[in-house]
């Protein structure tokens, strides 16, 4: 993916900034730049980062992603996600629905679970594409951790922000225990209709979202907004998001916020969109609940709240499995099949 050669960005399209975060002065605990990560996940749940680190990785990435998505049609099939509500694998075109109507997506995409990379060779959860295998040790495992150390250092700031005992978060997103956590390689191919939804609208599943894509498209749905606008993609800049375990973990303090993705606009428009998340998920035995006990601060915003609001009686597991189960056109029944989809954005978090 050469990161030179794209038409700009419009500056005439509804366009939402979001605070730039810098990960090195997170590193070394700065406590301004903390503040401002507070805020960024506090008030949208959305904020770019800066000195990542990651770019090497994301572009082999990408480079892996083209070569996978050119594979014929039934080899990657081979490996598709299935019906049941597991999310690794291969998703084609069309698969999901966007809406209620059952409107159907327009990407393909490749999910790797983080723990077929952090088991490599063995395999832990699901077989790949031999594309992927091959470069499993030297790209895909990189990222993987790259990103597992970039999501780990925010959750433990976000931890002692929100009052928790040190380490509490972490314990939830153990390397060892399994996990929806996993790598996803996006392909848009050109769409004319830039109204026509490629990914639906939806608020993330997991813990936080580490997204890289270098076309517009993003758009987030801002609080108190009237309409969809779009996140503008910086050079070098990761667009980071807070999911719904933490918004749930944190007694809806921090904000899992709708978002969904177009065609590029503007002078974009018309070509292929590439994007790349690694998506951090507790582990698949985390019952998905505010910690009240642990935080006085959660047990504060909790009290605010509806009652039984954050208790969704369900493990990190059955929530991520539901999600995507329901999402799948081969599942579709009516509306009903869609609102059966919905995460935090259904109880208003
Ligand atoms: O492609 C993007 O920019 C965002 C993708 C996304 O929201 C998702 O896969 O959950
Ligand atoms: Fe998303």
């Amino acid at each position: 993916m050469p990161a030179l050669a794209y038409p700009p960005f419009p500056d005439d399209v509804p366009t939402h900034p979001l605070l730039v975060i810098d990960y090195e002065l997170i590193k070394a605990r700065d406590a301004g730049e903390i503040e401002r990560l507070w805020e960024a996940g506090t008030k949208l749940g959305f904020w770019y980062l800066k000195n990542h680190g990651a770019d090497e990785f994301v572009d082999r990435m990408f480079t892996l992603g083209a070569e996978v998505m050119a594979l014929p049609t039934e080899e990657k099939m081979k490996f598709e996600q299935g019906d049941d509500g597991m999310s690794f694998g291969y998703k084609a075109a069309g698969a999901n629905a966007v809406d209620a109507t059952g409107e159907r997506d327009t990407v393909e995409f490749l999910n790797v679970a983080k723990d077929d990379a952090l088991a490599w060779p063995k395999q832990a959860r699901r077989a790949y594409p031999e594309t992927v295998n091959a470069q499993m040790h030297t790209t895909v495992v990189p990222f993987v951790k790259k990103s597992l150390e970039v999501n780990n250092t925010l959750l433990e700031v976000f931890n002692d922000r929100l009052g928790l005992p040190a380490g509490t978060l972490l314990r939830f997103h153990s390397a060892e225990e399994y996990s929806g956590s996993e790598a996803r390689l996006i392909k848009n191919p050109p769409i004319s209709n830039l109204n026509k939804q490629a990914i639906g609208s939806h608020t993330d599943f997991g813990t936080l979202s580490f997204l890289h894509n270098r076309l517009g498209g993003l758009q987030v749905f801002v609080p108190g907004a009237e309409s969809w606008q779009y996140v503008k993609p910086i050079p070098n800049h990761a667009i980071c998001n807070i999911g719904d375990a933490l918004a749930i973990f944190s007694g809806g303090i921090l904000r899992s916020n709708l978002h969904r993705v177009v065609p590029p606009p503007g002078q974009q428009s018309g070509l292929e969109r590439w994007s790349l998340v690694f998506f951090t998920r507790p582990g698949n035995s985390s019952v998905l609940t505010a910690l009240t006990q642990d935080s006085p601060t959660i047990a504060e915003s909790v009290r605010s709240a509806p009652p039984g609001k954050y208790e969704t009686g369900s493990t990190a597991f059955e929530w991520f499995s539901r999600r995507i189960k329901n999402q799948r056109i081969n599942n579709r029944k009516g509306p009903e099949t869609w609102m059966a989809s919905r995460g935090t954005e259904q109880i208003e978090v």
